[in-house]
């Protein structure tokens, strides 16, 4: 089962992946053929009932298969409003084909004889709301029809999200739908099958450019809207939570905050003026500065916990005591994440170990990714939280969700390039899913290291990767 914000994230990675969307039309609109010839004998007349979106353009497509049977295209309004190029393509080669193809105007006006069957092509996940004219006039006009009705993708007007319909929807006898089934079909008076369309697994098992479509940016966000994130650590060392601050804030954190010992917090205020310093008592986190780091996280929408926070017991004690009194989200990374396996939270934890302290949590590691995935998938179930294991192919996994990521290059093996990850993880965990936000997370960083590296080569540092990080999520050269 697949919902309509999930399939544009696959949709989109298929074509980072080399196989463009033209394409998928193309076997969309082949299935769509193959079940009206299951349906109706050659020579048969086909009307199909065509949208102006994608859904449309499966069935410009599907009219070209169907060179047997008597087939009359029907746009629901001008050509010149058809909203994708590709749809539009296939409008034209229709003309081309001299195939039957004809303009509805006026909703009122549509007149689809009496075929003997009907496609419906009119919208498919797309959808937003009730059905508006000239769609809903046609689907009555549709579901007054005297012969079987074929819904292609999803019956219109039908949210492919939800499954619900909040007004007028066609009534199908069989849906085709791609890829997946959708939410809500089952439910339907109506025989649905799926049709393989080409998008190949490693559309869903790779965190690839269309997962950052889930991070949508609203534009009458407010201050604090894509969170804030706390990084405790710093003591032994200073640079690691100044850059896990930063790089939450180059991924889109609205303000970044740095608990750190009182002895280094000019030196960490020192490496940037966007960032706000939360000084705690003493030279190493102890469970003294419990109390005082709850009352500043229950502000934050995530808090990063490890970097430079060194190994001493006490601090790894007051991790320890915090996670136990805290239930919002962390991320664990460094030396905290020795606390993970015993420690009893309510927290959400994210977990971001290499592979040696993956080792050290109880975990096992295999060389071959798809084995490693399945380690890491059985350790993230047990250990109840989420695991982003680092490696060539980074293992992203809930316990039941997993994933590979690809980006990322050996010059990424430099220090602080962890911290980067666990700050950048620690900004997409404020607004995402874990799974999503270790996804993307672990995608974002290795993009920008790759960045890095194409501009200049290898000799990457980990603060080169700060200034490349609104690279990696939002320019829309990154392909
Ligand atoms: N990877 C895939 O799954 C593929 C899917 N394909 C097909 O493409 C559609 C989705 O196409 P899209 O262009 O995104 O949307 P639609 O065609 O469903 O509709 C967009 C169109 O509809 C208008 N609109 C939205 N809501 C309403 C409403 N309530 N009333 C009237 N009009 C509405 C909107 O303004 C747009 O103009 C998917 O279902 C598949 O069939 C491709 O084949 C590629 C592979
Ligand atoms: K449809």
């Amino acid at each position: 089962m697949i919902s309509s914000t999930e399939m544009a994230v696959v949709d989109e990675n298929a074509e980072a992946l080399g196989v463009p969307r033209k394409q998928l039309m193309e076997s969309s609109g082949n299935a769509a053929a193959r079940a009206v010839r299951e349906i109706a004998d050659p020579g048969a007349s086909v009307a199909l009932v065509c949208g102006r979106g994608n859904n449309g353009g499966d069935a410009f497509v599907a009219a070209r298969f169907l060179s047997a049977y008597d087939v009359t295209v029907h746009l629901l309004g001008r050509p010149e409003t058809i909203s994708t190029e590709i749809a539009r393509e296939n409008w034209v080669a229709l003309e081309r084909a001299e195939i039957d193809r004809r303009t509805v105007e006026d909703s009122t006006a549509i007149d689809l004889a009496t075929p003997d069957i009907v496609v419906d092509a009119m919208l498919g996940t797309g959808v937003t709301g009730a059905l508006r004219e000239p769609e809903a006039t046609a689907a009555e006009t549709i579901n007054a029809a005297d012969c079987p009705v074929l819904a292609v993708d999803v019956p219109s007007g039908i949210d492919a999200d939800t499954g619900e319909r909040e007004g007028i929807a066609v009534e199908a006898d069989r849906v085709v739908t791609f890829h997946d089934e959708k939410p809500g079909l089952r439910d339907l008076d109506a025989d649905v099958t799926v049709g393989d369309i080409g998008i190949p697994d490693a559309a869903e098992r790779f965190v690839e450019r269309g997962d950052l479509r889930r991070l949508s940016r609203d534009s009458n966000a407010h201050k604090g809207d894509f969170g804030r994130v706390l990084v405790v650590g710093g003591g032994p060392y200073t640079g690691a939570p100044a850059l896990a601050a930063q790089a939450a804030l180059r991924s889109g954190a609205d303000l970044a905050y740095v608990a750190c010992p009182e002895t280094v917090a000019r030196e960490v205020q020192g490496y940037s003026e966007n960032l706000i310093v939360e000084p705690l008592a003493g030279e190493r986190l102890d469970s003294s500065n419990v109390q005082q780091l709850l009352a500043v996280a229950s502000r934050m929408d995530c808090v990063v916990f490890g970097p430079g926070l060194g190994d001493a017991t006490k601090s790894l004690d007051a991790v320890e005591a915090f996670l136990e009194a805290f239930a919002g989200t962390a991320v664990v990374d460094a030396d905290a994440l020795q606390v993970v396996p015993n420690v009893e939270t309510e927290a959400t934890l994210v977990c971001t170990p290499h592979q040696g302290e993956l080792e050290s949590m109880g975990g096992t590691t295999a060389a071959d990714p798809d084995d490693r995935a399945e380690l890491v998938e059985s350790f993230a179930a047990e250990l109840d939280v989420t695991l982003l294991v680092k490696g060539a192919y980074d293992v992203i996994s809930d316990g039941t969700r997993t994933r590979l990521n690809r980006t990322g290059n050996p010059g990424m093996t430099v220090g602080g390039t962890g911290d980067v990850l666990a700050g950048v993880t620690g900004a997409m965990a404020c607004v995402l899913d874990p799974i999503h936000a270790a996804a993307i997370g672990a995608y974002t960083n290795g993009r920008a290291g790759d960045i890095v590296v194409e501009d200049n080569g290898y000799g990457l540092v980990a603060t080169d990767l700060l200034g490349a990080l609104s690279a990696a999520l939002w320019s829309e050269s990154v392909a």
